[in-house]
């Protein structure tokens, strides 16, 4: 049996002032920093231990890890950092707010920009800071995998081969890994590992700073996964990262 451990960031900035973020490099809040702490302290206690790590290029999933590090005495290990697991690109709603979107467009299309399977939202101008081909970090990929929008088909198409190329070779060879991710990058993990179908997706909500540790079999097939946290919390969070979209 193998054992994966996911989390999403801690709450950045731009979640506590409920703004659509995708690839805008947005920091980790106050409340987001003690999140990604008391991981480190719950995944250290439940006698979690880690021989690698993989997360985004962006600095709200990658200092999480750092404190999850930290926690952890873990400061040592080995850091893959890969834009595949970005969160997805917002494209033109960047930077909007998402109770303002949904007074401007309605709940039904922020909730099917947010969560339709493949439909994406309205992609962004070529002339925005947003575009990755402006970035340094993006500089080494081919400008056709650098997305203008994204829905969660994207992310999985741009995903899950890193998964079953990189990760799972890693997991299977008996590495423990944890994974530093976004709600979007890891609900496209989440769909594959636990075989969530199309139609089922939209309702998965991931919370913030939150472990989701994953028993895994010899194929990788998931036995069971869990919150590493009091269920109704977990729920209640959950719940928030849904209402989101919702108009006040
Ligand atoms: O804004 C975003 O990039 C994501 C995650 O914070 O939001 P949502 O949950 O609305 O997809």
């Amino acid at each position: 049996m193998y054992t994966l451990v996911l989390i999403r960031h801690g709450e950045s900035l731009w979640n506590r002032e409920n703004r659509f973020t995708g690839w805008r490099d947005v920091d980790l809040s106050p409340q987001g920093i003690e999140e990604a702490r008391s991981a480190g302290k719950a995944l250290r206690e439940q006698g979690l231990d880690f021989d690698m790590a993989y997360t985004s290029v962006l600095k709200r999933a990658i200092r999480t890890l750092w404190l999850i590090q930290e926690e952890m005495d873990l400061m040592w290990m080995p850091v893959i950092r890969t834009w595949r697991l970005n969160e997805r690109h917002y494209g033109a709603l960047t930077g909007l707010n998402k109770t303002e979107t949904v007074e401007k467009y309605g709940e039904e299309q922020v909730h099917i920009w947010r969560r339709s399977y493949d439909i994406p939202p309205p992609a962004y101008n070529p002339d925005d800071q947003d575009n990755p081909a402006f970035h340094r970090r993006y500089q080494e990929i081919q400008r056709s995998d650098l997305p203008m929008t994204e829905c969660l088909k994207d992310t999985v198409a741009r995903f899950i081969p890193y998964w079953n190329d990189e990760i799972a070779p890693a997991v299977r060879s008996g590495k423990q890994v944890l994974i530093t991710a976004h709600g979007n990058s890891l609900r496209a993990l989440v769909k594959h590992l636990d075989q969530i179908s199309d139609a089922d997706i939209p309702d998965l909500n991931i919370p913030t700073g939150i472990p989701l540790v994953y028993e895994l079999d010899a194929n990788l097939k998931p036995i069971k996964h869990y919150y590493l946290g009091d269920e109704e919390k977990v729920k209640a969070a959950m719940e928030a990262v849904k209402n989101q979209g919702k108009a006040k």
